[in-house]
């Protein structure tokens, strides 16, 4: 049972007055060590539950909660049994953690409920701001975002144009008239930087899917992929909400704009819809084909995407690079994160096995080298026959770490990117390749290498033999 869902029963029995806190919390399979944890979010839940309630049932949160399936409730080949369910406390807790708990993280946010909730959040805030029912928790989430605030005040406020609906020129005239100072980045020719705090949320270009409010960071992917004019169609192994697709197919339209089109994957439901919510909001419905399916699962000779040569890959992770300026960075065991690695590498090895692949990005918004160089370097092991790790962004100065299983100048060909850098902990790498003529070249040259090692073996035996 895990943590929010342990609260959630605790919640749930709390008000249907079946039980007090105390005497939930002991009925409940967990262990003694998480007991407090478990409390302190069911007590806290509570004081804003009436008032939580009332914002899911008018966002539709709450509706939405109640109407998705058991498996997608939860990560469920993470559990042997699935999880009690009680939908409306468990949206208490969730949209506590999320607004208001002092680690305002859910974790697990790629499933279900989760998700939902997640993808909810503005909604939510905006609820509260305009409410003037639940003055208490009103407070409560003023008082964070303010704090949030000030601890994003460092980093600026990022703004893609989406070029199929505009220029960049005339995005630009157009925030200037509004009173607005964007600049071009320089690495990144669609992505404008405005000061930090600018508010842009709601403004007319946002809400018409000409900008997108886009992190620096989230845009390496698409900016960092080795001669992208070459490519007209690619596929989106992990793809919602749909920033980096849509970024994408804009980008491949810019050379190829009858021919360019992205096939996007997203496994949860609830996730490809809001996907297919951005591609009709970016206007790309005749571009993006969203398959709602699990990517480890699709018969990769399928002729919908067997002419794939580009594979963005952005599988999730434990998103520890997403966390404010001084905010703490989230807790995982290493076991989650082995497990996150094992899913990112397999998802990167599915994208290699295309037909007609030519060039794979792997990207992750984690600080862990377990879930980034370490897969790059278990892929290299288990596929550099076939692909070379590529270097990417040569002006951008942040680049991989050294770490034990992979050599230091292959680690610089890897791009990482930080507070430092004026954005959030992201990392990306590039595979590309090989020509057959280089693979066939690859294993001669690794046949040879062998052949040299072994005879330089024969020749110490007969030196050794001689002394
Ligand atoms: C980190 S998010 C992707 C963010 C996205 N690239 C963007 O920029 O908006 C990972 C997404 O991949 C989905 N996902 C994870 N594993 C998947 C799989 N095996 N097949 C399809 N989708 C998957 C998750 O549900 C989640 O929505």
């Amino acid at each position: 049972m895990n943590v929010y869902n342990a609260a959630a029963s605790v919640v749930e029995k709390v008000r249907s007055k079946h039980s007090g806190i105390r005497a939930a919390l002991y009925a409940l399979p967990i262990a003694h060590s998480l007991r407090p944890t478990v409390q302190a979010l069911a007590q806290e839940s509570l004081k804003h539950a009436e008032a939580i309630v009332s914002a899911a049932q008018a966002t539709g949160l709450l509706d939405a909660v109640k109407a998705i399936d058991a498996t997608e409730r939860v990560d469920s080949a993470r559990f042997k049994a699935l999880p009690a369910f009680f939908p409306e406390s468990l949206v208490i807790v969730l949209c506590y953690e999320l607004l208001i708990g002092p680690l305002r993280k859910l974790k697990g946010a790629h499933f279900g409920s989760v998700a939902l909730v997640r993808d909810a959040q503005t909604e939510l805030q905006m609820f509260f701001n305009t409410s003037k029912d639940y003055p208490k928790t009103s407070a409560a989430i003023a008082k964070v975002r303010t704090k949030e605030n000030k601890a994003n005040s460092s980093l600026p406020r990022y703004i893609r144009v989406n070029t199929l609906k505009s220029t960049v020129d005339k995005a630009v005239k157009a925030l200037q008239k509004n009173g607005f100072k964007p600049v071009v980045h320089p690495i990144i020719p669609e992505l404008l930087v405005l000061p930090p705090g600018t508010n842009l949320h709601g403004h007319a270009l946002v809400k018409s899917g000409v900008l997108f409010v886009q992190d620096l960071a989230s845009c390496l992917p698409v900016a960092a992929t080795p001669s992208i004019e070459q490519h007209k169609i690619a596929v989106d192994a992990c793809a919602a909400p749909g920033n980096k697709t849509t970024q994408l197919a804009a980008k491949l339209a810019l050379t190829h704009p009858k021919e360019a089109s992205v096939i996007a994957f997203e496994r949860v439901p609830a996730r490809a819809k809001s996907l297919k919510n951005t591609v009709t909001k970016a206007g790309a419905n005749d571009k993006i084909n969203v398959v709602e399916a699990d990517f480890l699962e699709m018969d990769r000779m399928d002729k919908r995407w067997a002419q794939a040569t580009l594979a963005i890959c952005d599988p999730s992770c434990s998103g520890s690079g997403n966390v404010s300026v001084g905010e703490d960075i989230p807790v995982h065991t290493t076991e989650e994160l082995q497990a996150f690695a094992d899913h990112q590498f397999a998802i990167v090895q599915k994208a290699m096995s295309l037909p007609n692949m030519q060039t794979v990005m792997y990207s992750t918004c984690s600080i862990h080298q377990i879930e980034n160089e370490e897969v790059v370097a278990r892929l290299l092991k288990e596929h550099g026959a076939e692909w070379s790790l590529v270097s990417i962004l040569p002006d951008w100065s942040e680049r991989g770490e050294t770490c034990k299983n992979l050599a230091e100048r292959l680690c610089k060909r890897c791009v990482r990117a930080s507070h430092a850098q004026k954005t959030h902990g992201f990392f990306v790498s590039c595979f590309v390749k090989r020509h057959a003529e280089n693979i066939v070249d690859a294993s001669l040259k690794r046949k040879s290498a062998c052949e040299v090692t072994s005879s330089s073996k024969k020749m110490k035996i007969k030196h050794t033999k001689k002394k």
